[in-house]
């Protein structure tokens, strides 16, 4: 058993979508297996009515599920079953809270500005992104389309030629809350259910015509891709870590000395097809999920089941930890060599790109996050 939580639809059955729990290559239908006054919490298609149920009923499901011991009619073989969007993603929030990240975006984008912008140690930049194209990992990824501008400073209309990834982790919101009442730092796991890998595509010639001044639209818009599986925050008990230190110390609502430690030691991996091209460390991200989300809700801004906030592309100090092909190929400059003799800076119609994590455990071993994959397609003309 892994406490992975997802949504399924057994194959060539009438029966419908429900909740499913990961049992290594076989999936239990958690509802048939728990007792009727559990089941009805995960009752449903998908992971919603376990998500709004908060925090004490995400434990009971917890430690139900930590010792059930499963009837083979309720396993069902991976490849027998659909792995469908494992909630319904009611608004979607994307952050830059990795400094690594900002900071060679920063070298790239807008040489001879300073890296950060002035505002970016003082809060947890982020924007606004499309809740409706949020799609399940295995989701195809067409190649979008839309203006950009070419180096003789024309502007053209056309299939993205900078078509990129960003591997993140995303924060999955249970509990919702209330217009005008902000979400403390310390009220974070009343709120937030669990995580799961994110991959925000990105198409850097859309992007870099459009963004200023208010930011990313149809470049990124197009399609996020999240993991078919979430880890609740009950089994990453081992996994947090002190997030690096800060300087200058952030205003009171997001200062967060003295409080448990609340960055996450993830470890990713990101893959196109089937070569190893970056680990990002989520541990040194500078901004944690507990900050983001007060920064979010500081204005009063209210919470609702199923809302989705994403950590940012995840990189690290090193070459090899880089979270996004504009980096790791530094826009292009420097080709990432593959296994097979090929290269790529940017991605190709047929590439596939696989982010998987691991969290370690409390008894030294680590658990797997469930994969994030998508493939890339030629777009429709
Ligand atoms: O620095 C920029 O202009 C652009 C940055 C991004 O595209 C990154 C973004 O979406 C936020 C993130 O994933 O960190
Ligand atoms: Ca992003
Ligand atoms: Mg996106």
């Amino acid at each position: 058993m892994t406490h992975l939580y997802g949504a399924f639809e057994p194959r060539g059955s009438d029966g419908g979508s429900r909740v499913g729990v990961r049992y290594g290559d076989r999936v239990l239908d958690l509802a048939a297996a728990l007792d009727p006054e559990l089941a009805a919490q995960v009752a449903g298609p998908n992971l919603d009515h376990l998500l709004a149920g908060g925090p004490a009923v995400w434990q009971q499901v917890f430690d139900a599920v930590g010792v059930l011991e499963p009837a083979d009619e309720h396993l069902h073989d991976l490849a027998d079953v659909r792995l469908l969007m494992p909630f319904t993603v009611a608004d979607y929030v994307d952050f830059y809270s990795s400094e690594h990240h900002a900071r060679n975006l920063g070298r790239i984008l807008r040489p001879g500005q300073p890296e950060l912008p002035p505002n970016w140690r003082h809060l947890p930049v982020g924007y606004h992104g499309r809740a409706g194209t949020v799609v399940v990992s295995g989701t195809d990824v067409v190649r979008p389309s839309g203006q950009r501008r070419t180096a003789e400073s024309e502007v053209v209309f056309g299939p993205t030629t900078r078509l990129d990834i960003e591997a993140e982790v995303g924060y999955v919101v249970g509990v919702p809350s209330r217009l005008g009442s902000p979400v403390p730092l310390g009220a974070f796991a009343d709120h937030v259910f669990g995580v799961c890998l994110v991959n925000d595509w990105s198409a850097r010639d859309i992007q870099g015509w459009e963004y200023q001044p208010l930011g990313p639209f149809l470049g990124k818009s197009f399609a996020t891709s999240v993991a078919a599986w979430v880890t609740p925050l009950a089994a990453l008990d081992a996994a947090w870590v002190a997030p690096p230190p800060r300087d200058p110390q952030p205003l009171p609502y997001l200062d967060d000395a003295g409080t448990a430690p609340a960055g996450l030691d993830l470890r990713l991996e990101v893959r196109l097809n089937d070569n190893l091209v970056s680990v990002p460390p989520f541990a040194q991200m500078y901004w944690t999920g507990a900050q983001q989300l007060a920064h979010m809700t500081v204005n009063g801004a209210s919470l609702r089941t199923g809302d989705l906030f994403a950590s940012g592309t995840v990189s690290g100090p090193e070459p090899g930890e880089r979270g996004s092909f504009i980096e790791l190929s530094w826009n292009g400059a420097e080709p990432v060599e593959l296994a097979d003799g090929q290269e790529r800076t940017f991605l190709e119609d047929g590439d596939e790109v696989v982010i998987t994590a691991t969290a370690p455990t409390a008894d030294g071993g680590t658990i797997e996050l469930g994969e994030v994959r998508g493939r890339v397609v030629a777009g429709r003309d």
